[in-house]
């Protein structure tokens, strides 16, 4: 291909939220004490971030997180750190609660500050709880997400949301994070993404949740603490 025909080379900024490692993961209250529960969103945390950085058209993570232990983990994997944002008065959707309002207006300051530092480059929301995630997966849906617009990665319940995609600089990621994510992101517009992705599809919030993601084999992080916490799991294969 001649220079003057070659298209600019894609590149993605992933965005990858945390809240404050004291309130996370409450729905594993009943399995896991705190520290335990601490540890494993540390530990998928850190499987999550290693998988993506690794794909080759991803040229910047940053994590949105208002804790100083999970800005620490960023940064010591490479990864750029975007604190919330104090919160404002709720001007929020009527459908969004406090708590989703500020994990959404973390993200979509946390897009527009990438944006605005990267022409160019596609903005990507993805979960932080994704241990079995796959470099291939998720490198097949971020291309299948650069044929349009805005899109989304339904989860594997059919109700959450994987991954929100934005791969045009005029369009705002938008993110509707928070239950039932997946309607309010196809309902303002975002094209559904088709594609064989188990790991990318399983965020791991419960307890069958983590017994799905085991059964498709967990990152290296995630498995030392499962097993640290002497939780049984055949271990993922090609992955260590
Ligand atoms: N930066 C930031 N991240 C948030 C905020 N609220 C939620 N998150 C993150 O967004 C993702 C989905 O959030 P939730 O499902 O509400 O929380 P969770 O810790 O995964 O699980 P539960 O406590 O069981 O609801 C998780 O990675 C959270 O840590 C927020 O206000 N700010
Ligand atoms: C916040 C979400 O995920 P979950 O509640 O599954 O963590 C979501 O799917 O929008």
């Amino acid at each position: 291909m001649s220079t003057a025909t070659r298209s600019v080379a894609p590149r993605a900024h992933v965005l990858v939220a945390v809240k404050e490692l004291h309130a996370a993961k409450t729905r594993l209250s009943g399995v896991f004490d705190t520290d335990d529960r601490t540890g494993l969103v540390l530990s998928m945390l850190r499987d999550t971030l290693a998988v993506v950085s690794d794909v080759a058209t991803v040229v910047g993570v940053t994590v949105v997180t208002p804790d100083p232990a999970v800005a620490r983990l960023a940064r010591s994997v490479g990864a750029h750190v975007y604190a919330d944002p104090a919160p404002v008065a709720a001007e929020s959707r009527p459908e969004e609660s406090g708590t989703e309002h500020g994990l959404n207006a973390a993200l979509a300051a946390a897009a527009e500050h990438v944006r605005r530092n990267e022409s160019g480059v596609d903005v990507v929301a993805l979960q932080a709880d994704l241990p079995s995630l796959r470099g291939g997966e998720f490198g097949e849906a971020l291309a299948a997400a650069r044929t349009g617009g805005r899109s989304v990665v339904v989860d594997h319940h059919g109700t959450g949301t994987a991954a929100l995609f934005s791969c045009d600089p005029a369009i705002p990621l938008d993110p509707r994070f928070g239950p039932g994510s997946a309607k309010r992101h196809l309902d303002s517009g975002a094209r559904p993404l088709d594609g064989h992705w188990p790991g990318l599809r399983t965020d791991v919030d419960t307890a069958d949740d983590l017994d799905a993601a085991q059964a498709l084999g967990v990152g290296p992080a995630t498995r030392a603490a499962l097993d640290a916490l002497e939780h049984t799991a055949p271990s993922r294969c090609g992955n260590e």
